[in-house]
């Protein structure tokens, strides 16, 4: 009688065989060998080797054109890693196979952008500059009046901090859902007069001036307005158009196309700004918006804020860093969750930068205050204004020189350090109930999408 554990274990070696034969034919660049082995056993695609590394990324590594186009028209899998976490491309990028490596990112799935290096910078939800601030003429009161004045001039609306937003077509093809409302200045024109209104100029378009006698030959102005009259009422304003107030700070300010992020970044925090400097902080007297709301001045005239400059009259931004700490072995990353957060989700780490402090210190206090982990080198990458309300977002990478984790749990659940594969697959595939990470117009989702980009080290 023949023992069913030796049929099990002859099965397993003639299988382990054949993946060695499928990935050694890869490895070599035998076409026929391949296909052939294929259709005689089709699930030997991703099989990886004895040493990890599966026909596609044997065909990248020796640069073997043809053989990666077969494995790819059977739908091999290019985001699966080897044990070093390298997939195909990483391997076809290092070993400079370009032809090969553009054939992997290829152009008909979202994986193209995800596995290339970008540059963050370009993508960066919040930061685009749409309008040219023209700081010098915040001071000039009948170029301001003039501006005011004007037709094309664009005056957005918010109350409560809240921008009025209409909902976009998806035909649109921005991707964006929704677009801030622009009124025209005979329609604002009462509501500047109203005491509780506040007008900040925030530039002019960049565009060349037009040719047309027809049209102004200057670029048209836009301002925001944040105003306290009945958020009900304001609505009417815009006629019998679908108009709604953009409430959800962290939600509903994330669906507008890269320009109007850009422009609402800087509209919000300078309103934000006015909504809680009413009153001096120097000596608490009530204070009034000057340089087209780009100063607080405050009205007690022995004021010392009135000597001098003083950061306290100006808009104010709060750096905070926020950064992707890789762990010692370069295949991992560290990443941690709020409480609030959705269940699943985890995201980079982050923290206000204190006075007197580096980013590269910032970074390392902030990681150790919150998952007990010692950071060594911090390298920069990119940053995001986050006008919730008016935070600029440093991002950096961070290599750890410790690696047990010991949460800070008054601010962060659970942290944990998740594998390349785990984070390409929550970032490519979607879905994963394991890893969540947070929306694609957060600098904490560029980060690591831009980590899964970098090689790792082979
Ligand atoms: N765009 C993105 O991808 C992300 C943005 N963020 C933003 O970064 C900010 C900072 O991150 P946290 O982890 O909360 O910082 P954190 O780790 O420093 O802890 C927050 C605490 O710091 C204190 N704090 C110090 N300076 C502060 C200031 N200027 N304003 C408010 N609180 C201050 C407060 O006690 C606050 O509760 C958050 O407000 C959040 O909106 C956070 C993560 C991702
Ligand atoms: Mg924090
Ligand atoms: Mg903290
Ligand atoms: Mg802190
Ligand atoms: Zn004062």
């Amino acid at each position: 009688m023949i023992d069913s554990r030796v049929v099990k274990s002859v099965r397993m070696n003639m299988t382990e065989e054949m993946v060695e034969r499928f990935v050694d034919a890869a490895s070599r660049g035998d076409v026929a060998a391949v296909s052939s082995l294929i259709s005689r056993c089709a699930s030997l695609l991703d099989r990886p080797g004895a040493n990890g590394w599966n026909a596609l990324m044997l065909a990248a590594r020796n640069g073997h054109y043809t053989v990666t186009e077969t494995l790819l028209s059977h739908g091999a899998d290019r985001l699966v890693v080897n044990r070093s976490s390298q997939t195909a491309y990483d391997i076809a990028k290092f070993w400079g196979h370009t032809h090969i490596g553009n054939l992997l990112v290829g152009t008909d799935d979202q994986s193209q952008h995800i596995l290339e290096t970008t540059d963050p910078s370009q993508e960066i939800y919040f930061s685009a500059e749409p309008l040219d601030r023209l700081s010098e003429r915040r001071s000039d009161a009948t170029w301001q009046q003039d501006k005011q004045n004007r037709p094309d001039s664009v005056f957005l609306l918010f109350s409560e901090l809240s921008p009025l937003v209409h909902s976009l077509e998806p035909s649109t093809g921005s991707g964006a859902q929704t677009s801030l409302c622009r009124f025209s200045s005979s329609l604002v024109k009462e509501l500047l007069l109203k005491p509780g209104s506040v007008l900040v100029f925030l530039g002019v378009e960049r565009r060349r001036p037009s040719s047309s006698p027809e049209t102004s030959s200057e670029p048209p102005a836009w301002f925001a307005i944040n105003s306290t009259e009945d958020p009900e009422v304001l609505l009417k304003l815009g006629g019998e158009k679908d108009l709604f107030w953009a409430r959800r700070p962290n939600r509903d300010l994330l669906n507008f196309s890269q320009d109007e992020a850009g422009i609402l970044a800087q509209a919000r925090a300078v309103l934000a700004w006015h909504s809680r400097y009413a009153f001096c902080p120097t000596c608490g007297s009530s204070s009034r918006s000057e340089e087209a709301g780009y100063k607080r001045t405050c009205t007690n005239a022995s004021c010392s804020s009135l000597q001098g400059v003083h950061n306290t009259s100006y808009p104010r931004v709060d750096p905070v860093v926020i950064m992707l700490v890789l762990h010692p072995d370069g295949e991992q990353c560290l990443l941690g969750r709020k409480k609030v957060f959705p269940t699943g989700m985890f995201s980079c780490l982050a923290g206000f930068i204190e006075p007197g402090e580096s980013v590269e210190s910032a970074v390392r206090r902030e990681v150790e205050e919150e998952s007990g982990v010692k950071v060594g080198s911090v390298r920069y990458v990119a940053c995001q204004p986050w006008p919730v309300p008016s935070s600029l977002m440093i991002g950096c990478l961070a290599v750890a020189l410790s690696t047990d984790i010991k949460v800070d749990e008054n601010e962060i659940e659970e942290a944990h350090w998740f594998p390349r594969q785990k984070v390409i697959d929550a970032l490519f595939r979607g879905g994963s109930p394991v890893l969540l990470l947070s929306h694609q117009q957060t600098i904490a989702h560029q980060l690591v999408k831009h980590w899964i980009g970098c090689n790792s080290n082979l």
